[in-house]
């Protein structure tokens, strides 16, 4: 069985009258890539400043390895914040070693830590810079070091990718996922649900401190209906808003997008395509965890 890195049972965290974070439970395993998503204000950052330990729950656990929190887990846990965290006048290197020193490694180790990661986002030049002589995203870059140069098992990204542009973009996540194959445990948050699809296998919706739903990606998307069919065919096809169950025909450049009440309506319209002429490509596609979060969230903040 895979160890559980981490677990919030039944958290609570107030402001005043302000009810931040109401009740969230839910569990982080070793070499996991967990998405805790929702709109804005839904408490994200509350969540993940009660598990790095900067705030506390009014009630409710957090539990590490099995244990509550404690200061050995300082050199255990990294934090990428979504507004920058480090001084621009500083130089990359001093301050990054001085973090990676802060959580328990020695001078050289550090020293080493950080060279490895500069040449694995080949920037090795970047360590005798200040923070402010980057750019947005270069400075994002040496957020993520700082996160991470101590190796520690449990990382809190908040809007990772942020100002990122997609080169970037990739060779993070590439990076996110060399460290959840190497072990370490990962709570992620983004409002790019393209992200979410591509990284995470566990997640929770928050709307308004509430879990709105909850659990393993795949099995949540079998729950919802497919109500989208594309079909690409080689010449127009006739009839196909005339199938029972046909919400909507969109023309697309190679064929159309379909929306559909009933999954039945489906078979009708590859046989209906079929029958006209050749058919590229048939797909009753799944919703995408965008359409799925417009769903559990969009509605009810409109
Ligand atoms: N220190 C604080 N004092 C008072 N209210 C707070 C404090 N921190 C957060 N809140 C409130 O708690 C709620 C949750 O905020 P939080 O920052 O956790 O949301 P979030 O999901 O991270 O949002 P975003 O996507 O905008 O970053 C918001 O209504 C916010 O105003």
């Amino acid at each position: 069985m895979v160890a559980k890195r981490l677990e919030l049972e039944q958290v609570v965290k107030e402001f005043g009258e302000k009810r931040a974070v109401d009740q969230i439970t839910l569990q982080v395993e070793e070499g996991e890539i967990y998405g805790l998503l929702g709109a804005n204000g839904a408490g994200k950052t509350t969540t993940m400043r009660m598990v790095l330990g900067l705030i506390y729950p009014d009630s409710g656990r957090i539990l590490y390895n099995g244990k509550p929190y404690g200061p050995e887990l300082q050199s255990q846990m990294g934090y990428l914040p979504e507004e920058r965290g480090l001084y621009p006048k500083v130089k990359v290197s001093e301050q990054i070693i001085y973090l990676a020193r802060l959580r328990g490694m020695s001078a050289a180790e550090a020293d080493k830590s950080l060279k490895y990661w500069l040449e694995r986002f080949e920037v090795p030049e970047y360590y005798d810079k200040k923070i402010e002589e980057l750019s947005k995203g270069n400075q994002q870059k040496m957020g993520f070091v700082a996160a991470v140069v101590h190796k520690p098992q449990i990382v809190i990204m908040d809007e990772a990718f942020s100002g990122l542009d997609p080169v970037n973009v990739e060779l993070l996540k590439a990076t996110v996922k060399e460290l959840r194959d190497q072990g370490t445990s990962i709570l992620f948050s983004t409002h790019r649900m393209e992200h979410v699809e591509e990284l995470c296998r566990n997640i929770t919706i928050l709307d308004r401190s509430r879990t709105v739903l909850q659990g393993d990606l795949r099995e949540i998307k079998k729950k919802y209906p497919r109500e989208e069919v594309l079909l690409y065919t080689a010449g127009e096809v006739e009839g196909l808003d005339r199938i029972p169950g046909v919400k909507k025909v969109s023309r697309q450049e190679r064929g159309y997008d379909i929306s559909i009440s009933d999954v039945a309506a489906a078979k009708l319209i590859l046989k209906t395509a079929m029958e006209q002429g050749e058919v590229e490509r048939f797909e009753i596609k799944e919703p995408t965890l965008n359409q799925i979060f417009i769903k559990e969230v969009g509605e009810s903040n409109e």
